[in-house]
């Protein structure tokens, strides 16, 4: 309808009663249109995949499918679901097919005995298009081909268990730093000192990283610069990662809506400039022949690795964003579990343990060499499983048609792991909301499955291995230095029910730990001092 068509003859306007009929008419029709499209939505299947028959569905309603229903916290809700559906159903997200597994078995049944078919990753509008651009994405956001295969295979030999027997002064150091910043602040206090150590334990996590990485470690204060930058930039890139917090990923309309294009570009911008900063510190470096060996230093100097520079980048990113969130928020919680209402129980356990197999008060510098405490090691696995800290873990995509108890899932299909459903099933653990190490003590690794905190198949964590000994020395340290209490204030005391209650950041892909307090006060200062000496001495060649 033209404009002229509103003018008279006479060049006057249309007289108010036809306008009025006019305008009428034409609302009908829009809504008539709308209420087509939204017809022909709701039959049509416009999804990525078809419908799956002979699999349980949860409906959803048209265009958004089970996007406001499932809300902002994923796993507590699909977990409702599947008191309805069973624990593995279907779900539409916008216009991608999911196909959900909430219990224990049913996750190692998909994720373990298909894993040959759960190898590949989803590609997501904003993360994929938007933040990462032509650039690399991690190895864990990267689907599955030939590129990712050389990134995954050089990143998981530089972190598989025997490479990371090699990295353990870097583990004494940074652990020795963490420690050390703690006790300064409780030195000299008769009485407990209340403070939240989780700023220490991410600074102890990226600096492995980085030493790894990058041969390069934040110091000072021009280091706290940086460490705050990548821990802000890595936290929006984890938000922007979850399936909750982009519905743009799902509802291609959505895209118009410049908000969430332009935090991820923000962010692309940010994270550019210190990953360029670093790599090229390491190139200036390995050319004036003053480098320290590095997992990328390695990869630049060998050319067996075939690796350009945009998987280079990918695997840098990958070493940085893999623990940075994660073993920090494990050994924050871990911490804070010793704390209260187990928490006197909790640590005389672990340090009649520490003494009876260390009667000589060496067990700061054994657990650098050894294993050998096993309520430490369960402690460490419940840490993971109670805390379960990538509670929707990273979503597969499968790479062939697959016969599901007779329904026929096809290739391409998306699948979420709701791992802290599975690692809270009933069926498989003895009263899950409770916190007891005792339950892993006789499972060893080799024994089958233990939890889903690190994934589970051909996708795993590859990083597994670096987090455990990260955690391992970290906790012995701590309980053989600190004794830990309840904070005084009550109101900043932690949530210790869970991961889900105990989340900052419900949108974000991994727990943030919200913000609390711990109170801490010195074993036996003599002998700690002695212990920090000791480190101090063993790792002073790695701050030159
Ligand atoms: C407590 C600490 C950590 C936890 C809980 C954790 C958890 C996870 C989870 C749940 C996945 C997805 C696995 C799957 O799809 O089955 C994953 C993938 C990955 N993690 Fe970790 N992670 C941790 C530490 C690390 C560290 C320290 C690194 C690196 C040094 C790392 C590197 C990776 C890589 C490379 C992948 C992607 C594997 C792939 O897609 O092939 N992680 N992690």
């Amino acid at each position: 309808m033209g404009i002229s068509n509103l003018i008279s003859p006479s060049g006057g306007l249309v007289p108010p009663p036809q306008l009025n009929r006019l305008l009428s008419s034409t609302g009908i029709t829009l809504v008539l249109c709308a209420l087509i499209v939204l017809l022909v939505l709701f039959f049509l299947d416009t999804t990525d995949v078809p419908y799956i028959r002979g699999l349980a569905s949860a409906p959803g309603v048209p265009i958004f499918g089970n996007l406001i229903q499932i809300g902002v916290e994923h796993p507590k809700r699909l977990a409702e679901l599947a008191k309805k559906h069973g624990p593995v159903y279907q779900i539409r997200l916008g216009n991608r097919r999911f196909v959900v597994a909430n219990s224990f078995e049913t996750v190692k049944e998909l994720w373990i005995k298909n894993q040959s078919n759960l190898i590949s990753r989803p590609k997501l509008h904003t993360f994929h298009n938007v933040l990462s651009g032509s650039e690399a994405f991690t190895i864990g956001t990267s689907p599955w081909d030939d590129s990712c295969k050389r990134r995954r295979k050089a990143a998981a030999t530089a972190v598989n268990r025997p490479s990371v027997a090699s990295y353990m002064s870097l583990i004494d150091l940074e652990s020795l730093v963490s420690i050390r910043g703690l006790v300064n602040q409780v030195r000299g206090k008769k009485d407990q000192v209340d403070l939240n150590p989780y700023a220490l334990f991410q600074r102890l996590a990226l600096n492995l990283s980085l030493t790894l990485g990058y041969g390069f470690r934040i110091d000072g204060d021009s280091g706290d610069k940086l460490l705050t930058e990548i821990v802000n930039v890595e936290r929006g890139i984890s938000t922007l990662r979850s399936t909750s917090n982009n519905w743009q990923d799902f509802v291609p309309i959505l895209r118009i809506l410049p908000k969430g294009n332009d935090i991820a570009a923000d962010l692309r911008v940010r994270r550019d400039r210190y990953l360029e900063f670093l790599l090229k510190r390491l190139k200036d470096h390995i050319a004036q022949g003053i480098d320290k060996p590095c997992i990328t230093g390695n990869i630049i100097k060998d050319p067996d690795y075939k690796l350009d520079h945009v998987e280079i980048k990918s695997i840098c990113l990958t070493m940085i964003a893999g623990g940075l969130d994660t073993t920090p928020a494990c050994i924050q919680f871990g911490t804070a579990m010793l704390s209260e209402p187990q928490g006197p129980e909790l640590q005389k356990k672990l340090l009649d343990e520490i003494k009876t197999v260390y009667p000589n008060n060496d067990a700061w510098q054994k657990c650098l060499e050894e294993e050998k405490l096993e309520y430490m090691s369960a402690f460490c696995k419940e840490v993971l499983r109670f805390w379960t800290v990538i509670p929707m873990s990273l979503p597969r995509v499968s790479v062939k048609d697959m016969d599901y108890k007779g329904a026929l899932i096809p290739a391409g299909t998306t699948f979420l792991m709701n791992a802290w459903a599975a690692d809270y099933d009933t069926e498989r653990y003895e009263s899950p909301k409770i916190f007891a190490p005792e339950r892993f003590l006789n499972m060893v690794e080799g024994s089958g499955t233990l939890h889903f905190a690190f994934g589970a198949g051909s996708r795993m964590c590859t990083g597994s291995h670096l987090a455990m000994r990260e955690m391992y020395v970290t906790f012995v340290r701590l309980v053989v230095a600190l004794e830990v209490f309840p904070a005084k204030d009550p109101s900043r005391r932690p949530i210790l029910s869970g991961p889900l209650e105990g989340n900052a950041n419900p949108s974000g892909l991994s727990i943030e730990p919200k913000d609390f307090d711990i109170g801490f006060k010195i074993r036996d200062e003599k002998l700690l001092d002695s212990w920090l000496e000791q480190s101090g001495k063993a790792t002073k060649h790695l701050l030159v």
